[in-house]
């Protein structure tokens, strides 16, 4: 493969093989290769150093092939899938990545906010779109996330995911998910993240998590929203926010 600067990913992390945590493919065995830099910067955001510039010298750039190498590695070259996540994966060139790899047998999901549409969503296996509630204290562009699913055409699935801490959240959720009718829906409790190093389970609040849980299920039953699913971030009852799991 011939590599040009363009090519070049910012990469914060890669690891797995894990399970992936949340959403559609829940439980389902998948190397992470989480890119560095956000167009937002969510208040609750559990990643924070995929996106605060302070870790920049983190992000390693990288071309598609050195990025395959590190997953051939990690899966003993087993095709696996692989989750592109952030950050913000879709401000990164991965369209060479998901070419080569899936030549190799390895399948793509990416999860995005939705705010920046990519030709190469069409060839993603999943595309994840999470618009951001009012908790987050962003704004949703809703134009750019039709485009992200217009990009995405007929070949990927598409989902949509969402946080909700509180009322405010899921009545957002609603509205959005009525904007988007033939889109599944996955709805997950925000974890609250407590400032300082990401190694420390101890530190999550669990019974938040859980209580916001309960309240969800009870929240949809009580609506009839039979198209909802509803579920923890399976990673973070099990290591907390620990980084790299
Ligand atoms: C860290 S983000 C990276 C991808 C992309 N920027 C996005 O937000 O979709 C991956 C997933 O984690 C979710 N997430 C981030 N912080 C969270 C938190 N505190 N509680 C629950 N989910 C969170 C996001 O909503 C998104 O679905
Ligand atoms: N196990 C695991 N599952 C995940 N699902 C989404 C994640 C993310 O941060 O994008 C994530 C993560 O970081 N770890
Ligand atoms: S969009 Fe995603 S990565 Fe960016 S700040 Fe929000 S949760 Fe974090
Ligand atoms: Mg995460």
């Amino acid at each position: 493969m011939t590599q040009t600067a363009q090519d070049e990913i910012r990469v914060s992390e890669i690891f797995g093989p894990t399970i992936q945590g949340e959403g559609a493919l829940i439980g389902q065995p998948t190397v992470f290769v989480r890119t560095g830099g956000c167009d937002y910067r969510c208040v609750w955001c559990d990643s924070l150093h995929a996106v605060d510039r302070r870790f920049r010298a983190d992000w390693l750039p990288m071309g598609p092939g050195a990025v395959l190498d590190r997953v051939r590695a990690l899966s003993g070259g087993l095709p696996v899938m692989v989750s592109l996540s952030g950050g913000n994966p879709a401000i990164q060139p991965l369209g060479g990545l998901i070419a080569a790899g899936k030549a190799e047998g390895y399948r793509f999901a990416l999860e995005t906010q939705g705010s920046v549409a990519r030709d190469w969503f069409a060839d993603l296996d999943l595309l994840v779109l999470s618009p951001k509630p009012p908790s987050s204290a962003m704004e949703t562009d809703w134009e750019a996330l039709r485009a992200c699913v217009e990009a995405a055409g007929p070949g990927p699935r598409v989902v949509l995911k969402f946080v909700v801490f509180d009322e405010a959240d899921y009545t957002y959720a609603r509205a959005a998910a009525a904007r988007f009718p033939a889109l599944p829906v996955y709805l997950q409790p925000g974890n609250h993240t407590p400032p300082g190093p990401q190694d420390d389970n101890a530190r999550i609040d669990i019974n938040g998590i859980l209580q916001r849980l309960r309240w969800l299920v009870d929240r949809v039953v009580a609506d009839h929203w039979f198209a909802a699913h509803v579920l923890p971030q399976l990673h973070v009852l099990i290591w907390g926010n620990k980084r790299g799991v």
